[in-house]
């Protein structure tokens, strides 16, 4: 049993980034939404909790508040924006709309009230007060503070700009501490959980390989599971912890539909079966794929056609395993965090994104999700541990319907020989000027349109190529890599040079929003 937070969601956008810094506190946590029960907070016996922000005005009525069990538990709370806000409404305290909105940064004044900014600074001012450069994101402010609390820090904009009841260990920032523009949020962060809270380091990698694999026994027993191996750092990693607790009783499905990246069948087989002795089924169908996908231009057609073949081919071979009762997936904790916000909000389907998830009941698997607590860079450090080479736990995330979604219109075999060409053009470029760990995301992408060219004297009319580089942290939003000009001339010369049948190359500057990641 660990020690652990308790995040509650008021909406903000960066809820998921208070979780990632209490995480990187070496303090297990869990976000749940604001109005799980009472008997919910309580039997999930957390040893401090924190409000989120969110987008809600407490001013008016039926908006969100915090349970009120929250502040009866006897533990430290620590309300972030909204999360204050509610805190001083629900506890006797006022809240107002500001004169002054603030977004953006902002300098606040701390008067080392409570433990929470004692001695966390980053400068201080004419009159000797320590300053504190923040990020602020509101238009209400708390007025009156509630019985009980002092003022832990003020600006001209929001006089309560933090508060605390030193004596209940209640605290409230009108900033956000999780986000990376207030400089001293991680600090704050450790502040709340190791001192306030009283929390040990007690959350770490080498632990919870050895908990992590003893629960997999514990589930499993004798069964058989299989697990869609993509080569992609989730599943592969997922694969590596599964084999390393229950060795030849997991076999692994990998499925070349034609639409990989170059050589990937290759090193998924390279590393999983020859290196690490686990048990892959290379299932190669990718003249299904290509054949299915036959005059499909529509991107969601071909994203269906695509996950309903992988479901088949999944269905197919696990039904040659006897015993089989599980199906494992490396689901991880966005994907868990999102898909449960996917079921209240009214969200836009911008693009559906293919999983093995959908799987028919007819499969009758129960499934198996090892990393399902686990954020992206936790899974990395995991996969190293388990000794996952670095070029598969490092590298760029990869669509499950691959290159068929960077071809643009109808998918031809012809198309995705030219693009896996180009592709790894790129990336090869990428990596040696070191520019591949500077973007999040890197890839090529096919235009089926064509172009006049010149080259040896003689006229071209070829394809052309688009290049699209990244850097995000959550691919909810990305900007366009500022790729330096002397790399993008390397790789359109040598794609150019080196591939028939491509004669221009051309770089994408558009963001995320209002274009995608991928083009489709
Ligand atoms: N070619 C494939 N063969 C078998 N399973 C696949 C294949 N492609 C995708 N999958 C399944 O679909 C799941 C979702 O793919 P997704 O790309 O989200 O994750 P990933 O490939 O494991 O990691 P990454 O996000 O780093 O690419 C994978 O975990 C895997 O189980
Ligand atoms: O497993 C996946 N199955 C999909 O169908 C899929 N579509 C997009 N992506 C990846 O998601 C991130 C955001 O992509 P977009 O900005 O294009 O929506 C980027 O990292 C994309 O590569 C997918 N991953
Ligand atoms: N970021 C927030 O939590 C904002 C809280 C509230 N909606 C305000 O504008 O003050
Ligand atoms: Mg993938």
């Amino acid at each position: 049993m660990h020690q652990k937070i308790l995040i509650l969601d008021f909406g903000s956008q960066y809820t998921q980034l208070i979780a990632r810094r209490v995480r990187e506190a070496n303090v297990y946590c869990e976000l749940h939404p604001y109005d799980v029960t009472p008997a919910f907070i309580k039997d999930f016996a957390p040893q401090g909790i924190i409000l989120s922000g969110g987008p809600a005005s407490v001013i008016e009525k039926e908006t969100p508040r915090a349970p009120q069990i929250v502040f009866e538990l006897g533990i430290p709370v620590l309300g972030i924006c909204y999360g204050m806000q509610t805190m001083a409404a629900q506890l006797g305290g006022r809240v107002e709309n500001a004169v002054i909105r603030e977004f953006g940064y902002a300098e606040i004044a701390s008067t080392e009230h409570g433990v929470l900014l004692r001695d966390i600074v980053d400068h201080t001012d004419p009159d000797g007060r320590n300053i504190l450069d923040v990020w602020m994101s509101h238009g209400d402010k708390v007025e009156a503070l509630p019985p009980g609390f002092q003022v832990m820090a003020f600006n001209a904009a929001a006089p309560i700009a933090a508060m605390a009841d030193k004596t209940r260990h209640f605290y409230g920032i009108q900033f956000h501490p999780e986000v990376t523009h207030t400089l001293q949020g991680r600090a704050i962060i450790a502040r709340f959980v190791h001192e306030i809270c009283n929390l040990g380091h007690d959350w770490n990698m080498p632990d919870y390989v050895e908990e992590s694999i003893g629960r997999i026994r514990a589930n499993v027993g004798n069964d058989q599971v299989i697990l869609g191996l993509s080569g992609g750092v989730d599943s592969s990693v997922a694969a590596a912890l599964i084999h390393r607790a229950i060795g030849d009783q997991l076999t692994c499905v990998f499925v070349d539909n034609g639409l990989l990246r170059a050589h990937e069948a290759r090193q998924v087989m390279g590393t999983f079966a020859n290196h690490l002795a686990v048990k892959v089924i290379h299932v190669d169908a990718s003249r299904i794929f290509f054949d299915r996908l036959k005059g499909v231009a529509d991107p969601e057609d071909k994203r269906r056609i695509i996950g309903r073949e992988f479901v088949e081919i999944f269905q197919a071979e696990s039904a040659k395993i006897t015993d089989v009762r599980w199906l494992a997936q490396g689901t991880i904790y966005p994907d868990v965090i999102e898909s449960a916000g996917g079921k209240t909000k009214k969200a836009n389907t911008i693009k559906s994104h293919h999983n093995v998830g959908g799987l028919p009941e007819t499969l009758h698997l129960k499934l198996l999700e090892p990393l399902r607590e686990l954020f992206k860079d936790e899974v990395r450090e995991l996969g190293l541990a388990l000794g996952l080479p670095r070029e598969m736990v490092f590298r760029h995330p990869f669509p499950g319907p691959g290159l068929g979604v960077r071809i643009l219109g109808e998918v031809k075999y012809e198309y995705a020989e030219l693009l896996r060409q180009a592709d790894q053009i790129f990336i090869e470029e990428l990596q040696h000027s070191g520019w591949y760990e500077k973007t999040s995301q890197a890839f090529a992408v096919f235009l089926p349109v064509k172009s006049v060219g010149v080259m040896g004297d003689g006229r071209t009319y070829d394809y052309v190529i688009a290049l699209r580089a990244v850097e995000t942290q959550d691919f909810m939003t990305a900007n366009w890599a500022e790729l330096p000009y002397s790399l993008l001339g390397k790789v359109s010369n040598r794609i150019i040079n080196e591939i028939r049948g491509i004669n221009r190359v051309v770089y994408d500057i558009s963001g995320k929003p209002p274009a995608t990641i991928e083009w489709e």
